[in-house]
Order: structure tokens, then sequence, then C-alpha cells
């Protein structure tokens, strides 16, 4: 149990974030995949990362930690790993990284041998049927035991040291992650990969859009120019020297802080023209009350005198700050457009609506949604359902409402190890009390 920190008074802090999970591991699995050894500058360190790397060191790839200037740890270096040497099996623990669930089977159908995936409890009820069909039909053997073709963590990828490619059709819609992990390794198809959605609209657009972004410079050409088809071209994915920008959905509950205390938080190198959907803060927060401005590269938030209630379409992995800031409005919110994080780390709006309600809040699932309406909130046990946002989403709660304590607060170490040293931090500036039951 972790007694959130109470404010007693407005905070007024600068943060600076550790770098995005999103960019982190999409260039980690470029940088195995590249024409020659590449650097990862300010890339993040935690548990999705740790993942990774160790993911793509079993594929055959180097990484090596080198000195770096970043705040949050070394920088990194990696040499590419080679398709075509065979390798004996093993066994790649995805642990409850999305990314590395998704991303990393393409890759091991590109490597000469078996290779199987598993991860945490929690990770075998994550949708991960698309990619095990999109594998098989692109030629690549899947099983799970007993010959069995599964739906679900656990399984067995029989790599072939090359894929085709070609045409694919898939339904990406519990999860953008599948498009951007074909995607990621399309180049090195023999024929590329002309890929098409069929199906409910596809999540989180914002993140193929990065994905896209981050493909193009890499040398890799694709065209995304016609909604629910991605062409790559076969080519080389060219080597890199890349800064990792910091993660702005993790910079959310620092910014949050400053709505649910009316204070300032002000964020340094925010940065310009970014994919990242935390850009977002910006609209969102402004929308509920805050005057936000970003200046000299500094985004600066500033709470109003209370938090206003807002309706809100497709906010993504925002969505449990957002959350827990429209249990402290003083009117109703309606988040739409998010029905599959249900299959999230938890089901997010499952765990959103008992743990607010449990707290004495109004809230309620809808079909793609919630409804979250204006209640006076009393102290209480947050769960966190080994889920990173939810626990973070309980620490902002903590901040308005006396006694809030959070189940396994070390669950943030799945993106953000320092959560709460940084919160610690960030409330020197306001008084704080402790929950003591
Ligand atoms: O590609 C990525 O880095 C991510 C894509 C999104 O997944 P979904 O499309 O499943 O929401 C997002 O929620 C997740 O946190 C990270
Ligand atoms: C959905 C998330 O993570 P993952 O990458 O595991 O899908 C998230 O970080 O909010």
């Amino acid at each position: 149990m972790w007694p959130a920190p109470y404010a007693k008074g407005p905070v007024d802090a600068t943060v600076t974030v550790p770098g995005s999970k999103s960019l982190t591991n999409r260039f980690l699995v470029l940088a195995a995949l590249a024409d020659g050894p590449s650097r990862l500058r300010a890339p993040l360190h935690s548990r999705d990362s740790a993942l990774m790397i160790q993911a793509l060191r079993q594929l055959g790839a180097t990484v090596t930690e080198v000195p770096g200037d970043g705040d949050y740890g070394p920088d990194l270096e990696i040499s590419p790993l080679d398709p075509a040497a065979s390798s004996a099996g093993t066994a790649i623990d995805c642990g409850l990284a999305g990314t590395v669930m998704r991303f990393v089977p393409p890759l091991a159908a590109l490597r000469n041998g078996s290779t199987v995936f598993d991860g945490d409890p929690h990770a075998r009820n994550r949708p991960m049927g698309t990619i095990i069909e999109a594998l098989i039909a692109l030629g690549v053997p899947v099983a799970a035991e007993g010959g069995r073709t599964p739906s679900a963590l656990p399984f067995t990828v029989e790599g072939t040291g090359e894929v085709r490619g070609g045409h694919l059709v898939i339904d990406a819609s519990a999860s953008s992650q599948f498009v951007s992990a074909l995607l990621l390794v399309g180049a090195r198809f023999t024929e590329g990969l002309h890929l098409e959605h069929v199906g409910k609209p596809v999540p989180s657009l914002d993140h193929i859009s990065m994905t896209v972004a981050v493909l193009r410079s890499v040398g890799v050409t694709v065209d995304d120019s016609v909604p629910n088809h991605w062409r790559v071209s076969p080519g080389p994915i060219k080597a890199f020297d890349q800064r990792i920008e910091q993660d702005l959905s993790n910079a959310g509950p620092f910014l949050a802080a400053a709505l649910a205390t009316h204070g300032t938080v002000r964020i340094p190198n925010w940065p310009t023209g970014t994919t990242q959907v935390g850009d977002l803060w910006r609209t969102i927060l402004a929308a509920m009350g805050a005057t936000v401005t970003l200046d000299d590269g500094t985004l600066t938030v500033t709470g109003g005198n209370e938090i206003k209630g807002a309706d809100f379409d497709e906010t993504s992995e925002l969505a449990p700050t957002v959350a827990a800031l429209c249990a402290l409005a003083t009117g109703p919110s309606r988040l739409t457009g998010i029905a599959h994080l249900r299959g999230h780390e938890t089901d997010r709006l499952a765990a959103l609506v008992a743990e607010i309600n449990r707290l004495g809040g109004d809230a309620e699932e809808t079909a793609d949604g919630l409804v979250i309406r204006p209640a006076t909130l009393h102290g209480g046990v947050v769960h966190s359902y080994a889920d990173h946002r939810m626990a973070t989403a309980g620490a902002i709660l903590g901040l308005a409402v006396e006694g809030v304590q959070v189940e396994d607060i070390a669950t943030t170490s799945k993106t953000m190890p320092e959560f709460p040293e940084m919160w610690a931090r960030m409330l020197e500036s306001a008084g704080t009390s402790e929950a003591s039951n």
C-alpha cells in the first residue's frame, strides 16, 4: 500500500519525464533489423524497455549500455541480428508489454529457429489472435501446446529465416499495435508488405502515424495515402543515431497535478512536431479549465479554480489519467471511442469505474467508454490491477482527496520506475500529508 500524498496547497514544479515507451521500443526493433549499428539517446529504462532489450538479445541482436546525457540512465548501442543465422530455440518473456508481445513475434518469424512467447498472467488475456493469424497467413507456423492454433499467449513461432510478404488482410480493431507490428518488419519481407485492415475502426491511430513516421526516418518507404491500407516497400532499414523524446503520456499525471491542486507544472523540452498522442494534453487540459502555454519549448499548465467536466473522443492510453481528472471535476464528462481499453493491461473501463466508485464517485461504463459525473470523494484504497496507469490515476485522486492509498505503486515500473520519487519531488512545493489507513 502506498499512501498517496495529499496536497495541502498548489504545486509549483518543473518536471522532466523519462523517454517515450512507444518510441524506444519501436527504435529498438528497427535497430535490430538495421543495416549497421545504431544508437538510442535518452531512451526509456523501464520494465517494458528491458523486456524488449532482452527479447532482441535472445533473437541475436547485441544491445550495450553506454554513458549518455539523459536524466534517466544510459544510452544504448545496438548491433542488428542476422536473420539468416540459424539459432537454437528460445523462450521470450513479454511481461505485460503490448509492444513486446505484438512487435517481436513478426521479428521471430524472420529468424531461423523456434521462439516461444509467454508473459504475465494477465498478458494471456490480451488480444493476440490477429498477429497470430497474420503470421500463419504469411506462411509462418505458429502453434500452441498440442499443435492447436492459439488465439493468445503462450505460443511458438517457427521462424524460417525469410518471409515473402505481399498483400495481407487483418482485423486490427482490437489494437493498433497489430498494424504497427507488421509495418515495422514489412521492409524486410522479400516482397514488402501491403497491409489492409477490414473490420471496425482501428483504435489509437496516432500510434500508427508514429510507426509510419519512425519508419520513414530510417529510410523505409511507406504509402499510407489510402485509409486502412499501408504499403511498405522492401528494402534496407538504415542504421541510425536517434534521440528519444520524453514520454508525453507519462507527463500526463504530472500535468494533471496542476489541475488537481490548482497549481502550475512546467515540462521543458516539450517536442515540436511530435507523433506522440500525449501532445493532446494541450487541448484536453485546456478543455478542463487549465491555462496551457507552450513557450520556448516549455509546456506550462496552470489549473483553474475548478476542473471542468468535458467530452473526449479517442483518448487512447491517456484515458485513465483523463478519467481521474473527470472524477474530480465539477461537471459531467463522457469518454468515447475507447472500447478497446478492455484489452489493455487490465479491463481499464471496468477498473476505472470500480475504483472511482469505491471512493464515492459516480462513474459508469458505456459500450465504448465512460460517463463520469461529479461526486464528493472520500479516502480509500485504489487497486492498480498490475496497470501502471491505474496506479498513477490513484495518485492523482489522492492529491485532492485525503486518505487515498494505492495498492502496488511499484507497477509504475512498466514505463516509469522513478514515479514515486518524481511525484514526491513535484510535491515538495505544495506541502503534503499522507494517508494513514
Ligand atoms: O504502439 C504503441 O506503442 C501503443 C499503441 C496503443 O495500443 P492500442 O492500440 O492497443 O491502444 C497504446 O494504447 C499503447 O499504450 C502503446
Ligand atoms: C496500453 C498500454 O500499454 P501496452 O504497450 O502494454 O499496450 C499503456 O501503456 O497504456
